[in-house]
């Protein structure tokens, strides 16, 4: 097991309105000491409950991240949040990078960099996604393309204080399908590898999360491969119930 302190993060993606306060709650009610003792806890709700869910969050302990950042502080750019914005609302984290942003908003491994960098400078922790296509993956190009996202899209100077790297397959996500745990432990060696390569010592340090159907089911397999260090979760982060449990199932 990883000496490294996982995390386990929900992405609510576009799901939540002020009723979802309810079942936030119930899992700031449930990170309680033993839980607290195991992972660090976040939920990454749509922008318009930030800052509810930060109040809440309050004295809990759970953190609060953004699920994407503009790379500018301020601007004319509208529709879009900047770091800064997030990290006001009692924010620490925030996602960049998701496949669904890069496929939906045409984020490219340069937007990512540019978000990345974004995110330190407003002191946010940046979650910074990769992974591979199925067809990629059919075409036994997965650790080529992590390495190119890696390299293209993770900022100089990054450390594992301002850094998480969460590695998804595209064709995982949300289909109810994983990779084995073989191949799981074979993608978080590599993008290991090359964390190190790039960031010496530092890269032992940063934490490495498996996204894509996590479930309550499957999570205690996956949570124990070396190298995971913790999860990013979707479907199953809005229930509080799935999502404690799959928390509850680090070793
Ligand atoms: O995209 C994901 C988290 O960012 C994973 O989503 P699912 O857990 O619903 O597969």
């Amino acid at each position: 097991m990883s000496r490294l302190r996982p995390i386990v993060v929900g992405n609510w993606k576009m799901n939540g309105l002020k009723s979802s306060v309810a079942e936030f709650s119930r899992i700031t009610e449930g990170y309680d000491i033993g839980l607290r003792a195991k992972t660090d806890l976040a939920i990454c709700p749509p922008f318009t409950l930030l800052s509810t869910f930060a109040v809440v969050a309050l004295g809990s302990r759970v953190l609060i991240g953004g699920q994407d950042c503009h790379r500018s502080p301020s601007g004319a750019h509208t529709g879009d949040v900047s770091a800064e914005m997030i990290a006001d609302t009692g924010a620490t984290h925030v996602i960049v990078g998701h496949s669904e942003r890069r496929a939906d908003d045409l984020d490219t491994n340069a937007v990512v960099h540019a978000k990345a960098r974004a995110a330190r400078r407003a002191g946010l922790i940046a979650i910074l996604c990769i992974g591979e296509s199925e067809a990629e993956r059919d075409g036994g190009k997965t650790l080529e393309v992590l390495e190119t996202q890696l390299a293209a899209s993770v900022p100089d100077g990054a450390t594992a204080d301002n850094l998480i790297i969460a590695y998804e397959p595209i064709w995982a996500i949300g289909s109810g399908r994983t990779p084995t745990l073989d191949e799981i432990a074979e993608a978080h060696a590599h993008i290991r590898h090359q964390l190190v390569l790039r960031f010496g010592d530092e890269g032992e340090d940063m934490r490495i999360l498996y996204g894509g159907s996590v479930k309550p089911s499957n999570a205690s397999d996956i949570l124990a491969v070396e190298n995971v260090n913790g999860a990013l979760v979707g479907g199953a982060s809005l229930r509080a119930v799935d999502f404690l449990g799959i928390a509850h199932s680090y070793p």
